[in-house]
C-alpha cells in the first residue's frame, strides 16, 4: 500500500493535483518538490492569497491538507528517497533550439528528473508520468532508470492530466475519466492497481480506465488535438460568417444541438491560448513527420495555422477599422490571461494581438484582474520583436480599468472575465474618443446594448 508520494514539479498541474490527492487520501504523505525556491516559498506562505497559482477553490484545499499530509519542499533528493511513488509533473515546452526547434517537446526536464531519481533511489519505486509527453517517452525514461540506477527496480506508469485551468479543482474532484497506462507484466499490473487505489478514494471505479503505456501517452495528445480542432473549426467559420452575414453564435448553437456534435468547445474567439494546445499539437505534428506520416502531420498542423490566422485577423481588423492606422492611438485591452479565472498568460492571444498593434505604433493600455504588470511586460518582451524602450513606450498596464478606457480610440476584449459584462458602459462611452469602437474577441458583451449607447461594436463571426 502506498503511504508516501513525491511529485516533482510544483506548477499548474503538480500543485493542484497533489493538493487534491492529499485531501482525499489523508493516510498518504504527499510532498511536492520544485527547484524554484520562490515557487515553493509561495506554496508555503501562510497568506493563502500568495499561492503561486490562482485557481478557484485551490486555497481552500491547500488550507485543509497543507501541514497535515501535504508538504511543499525544495529538498528533491529527500522526497525522492522517501517516496514509494513519484509523479513527474515538470514542464515539457516546445523546443526553442536544435533539432525539432519550434515543434518537438523539450524533454530535458524529464530526463533530468529520471537521472536524479536513478541516482538517489535505494528502494523500488513506481514512476508516474503526469506531464504531457510524446508517445513512447516511457521507453526513454525506463532506459535511463535501468542503465544508471542502483539496481533497484522501477515501474513506469502514464497518468496524463486532463484538468483545464480556471476549473482545475472542479475537474480534479469530478474528472470525466482517470487514465492509467502501464506494462502488461504482473509487476506493471500491480503498479497500475496501486495508482487505481489512490484515485478510488474519490473517483467512481467506472471512470478509471487502464490501457497500455503507448495508448495512454497518445490519448493525451489526441484529446488536446480534438479540443483545439473544434475551436479552429468554429473560428474558421467565423470568418465565413463575417463575409456572408451569418452569425457564428447562431451557427454554433444550431450545430451544437446535434448530440453527435455537442455544444461544448465551439465558441468562436480571438484564438485559443494556454500552455498546452499549441505545444501538444506541434508535438503531434512533429512525431507524425518524424515517422514519415506527412498527411497526418499536415492535417493537424492546419489547426495551428488557423489559430495563428485568427489572432492576426483580429489585430488586422482593429487597424483597418481605425481608418488603417493605429499609430499614436490608445487601445484599451480588457484581459490578458489566456482564459478567465486564471493568472496564466502562456500563449495568450492578447500577447500576439498587442505585439502586432505595438508594431504599428499603437499605445496599448492593459487591464487584467489577475495578471501582474511584470508578467504582462515580460510576455511582450519575450517575443523579442523590438527594443525594450519601444515596448515600454507603447505598453501601459492599468490597475483600474476605467483609467485604461480614458481617451482611448478602441477597447479590445481579449479574455472573457465575467466582470467585464457588468461594467458601467455608459460611463466608459463618455470617457472615450469618438467614434468609440469595441472589438469583442470573446463575444461576451451585449452588442445591442452597447450599440444603443453609441458604441461601434465588432464581434467575432457577426456583422
Ligand atoms: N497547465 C495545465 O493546465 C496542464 C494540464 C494538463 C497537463 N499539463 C502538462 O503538465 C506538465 C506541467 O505543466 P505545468 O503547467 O504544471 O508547468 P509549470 O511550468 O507550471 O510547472 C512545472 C514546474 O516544474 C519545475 N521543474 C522543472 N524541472 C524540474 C526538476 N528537474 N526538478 C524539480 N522541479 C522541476 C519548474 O520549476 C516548474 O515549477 C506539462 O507537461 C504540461 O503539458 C499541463
Ligand atoms: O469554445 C472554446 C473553448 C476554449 N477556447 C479557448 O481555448 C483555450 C484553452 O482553453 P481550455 O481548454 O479551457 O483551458 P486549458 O487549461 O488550456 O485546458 C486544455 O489543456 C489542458 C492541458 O493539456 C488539458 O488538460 C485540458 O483538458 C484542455 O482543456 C483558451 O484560450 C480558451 O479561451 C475557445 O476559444 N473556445
Amino acid at each position: 500500500m502506498i503511504e508516501n508520494i513525491c511529485c516533482i514539479g510544483a506548477g499548474y498541474v503538480g500543485g493542484p493535483t497533489m493538493a487534491v490527492i492529499a485531501l482525499k487520501n489523508p493516510h498518504i504523505k504527499v510532498t511536492v518538490v520544485d527547484l524554484n525556491v520562490q515557487r515553493i516559498k509561495d506554496w508555503n506562505d501562510s497568506d493563502l492569497h500568495k499561492l503561486p497559482i490562482y485557481e478557484p477553490g485551490l486555497s481552500e484545499v491547500v488550507e485543509k491538507a497543507r501541514g497535515r499530509n501535504l508538504f511543499f519542499s525544495t529538498d528533491v533528493d529527500k522526497a525522492i528517497d522517501e517516496a514509494q511513488m513519484i509523479f513527474i509533473s515538470v514542464n515539457t515546452p516546445t523546443k526553442t533550439y536544435g533539432v525539432g526547434k519550434g515543434m518537438a517537446a523539450d524533454l530535458k526536464y524529464i530526463e533530468l528528473c529520471a537521472r536524479q531519481i536513478a541516482m538517489v533511489s535505494q528502494t523500488n519505486k513506481i514512476i508516474v508520468e503526469k506531464s504531457t509527453l510524446p508517445v513512447r517517452t516511457a521507453e526513454t525514461i525506463q532506459n535511463i532508470l535501468d542503465n544508471t540506477g542502483n539496481g533497484v527496480s522501477f515501474q513506469i506508469l502514464s497518468n496524463p492530466e486532463f484538468l483545464a485551468e480556471g476549473t482545475a479543482i472542479a475537474d480534479l474532484e469530478s474528472p470525466d475519466r482517470i487514465l492509467i497506462g502501464g506494462n502488461e507484466t504482473p509487476e506493471g499490473q500491480m503498479a497500475i492497481q496501486s495508482l487505481v487505489d489512490i484515485y478510488s478514494s474519490w473517483v467512481p471505479k467506472d471512470k478509471i480506465i487502464t490501457t497500455s503505456l503507448w495508448s495512454s501517452e497518445l490519448s493525451k495528445l489526441t484529446a488536446n488535438a480534438f479540443l483545439a480542432q473544434r475551436i479552429s473549426s468554429i473560428n474558421s467559420l467565423s470568418e465565413l460568417c463575417e463575409a456572408t452575414g451569418a452569425n457564428i453564435v447562431e451557427v454554433s448553437k444550431a450545430v451544437g444541438m446535434d448530440s453527435r456534435i455537442g455544444s461544448k468547445f465551439i465558441q468562436a474567439s480571438v484564438g485559443f491560448g494556454g500552455s498546452c494546445f499549441q505545444k501538444d499539437i506541434l508535438n503531434l505534428v512533429y512525431i507524425s513527420k518524424s515517422l514519415g506520416l506527412e498527411e497526418v502531420a499536415s492535417y493537424w498542423e492546419q489547426v495551428i495555422i488557423m489559430n495563428n490566422h485568427q489572432r492576426t485577423r483580429f489585430a488586422t481588423n482593429i487597424i483597418k477599422t481605425l481608418y488603417n492606422t493605429v499609430s499614436g492611438k490608445k487601445i484599451a485591452f480588457l484581459g490578458w490571461a489566456f482564459k478567465k479565472d486564471t493568472n496564466d498568460t502562456r500563449e495568450s492571444a492578447a500577447i500576439y494581438v498587442a505585439d502586432q498593434l505595438i508594431e504599428e505604433n499603437a499605445n496599448v493600455s492593459v487591464y487584467d484582474p489577475r495578471v501582474s504588470e511584470p508578467q504582462i511586460r515580460y510576455d511582450v518582451k519575450y517575443l523579442n520583436s523590438r527594443s525594450e524602450e519601444k515596448n515600454s513606450k507603447h505598453l501601459k498596464v492599468e490597475p483600474d480599468p476605467y483609467k485604461a478606457f480614458e481617451d482611448s480610440h478602441a477597447i479590445a476584449v481579449l479574455t472573457e472575465w465575467d466582470e467585464f459584462r457588468d461594467y458601467d458602459w455608459e460611463r466608459i462611452y463618455k470617457s472615450m474618443l469618438k467614434p468609440a469602437f469595441v472589438f469583442d474577441g470573446r463575444n461576451i458583451l451585449d452588442s445591442s446594448k452597447l450599440k444603443a449607447i453609441g458604441f461601434k461594436i465588432k464581434s467575432i463571426g457577426k456583422v
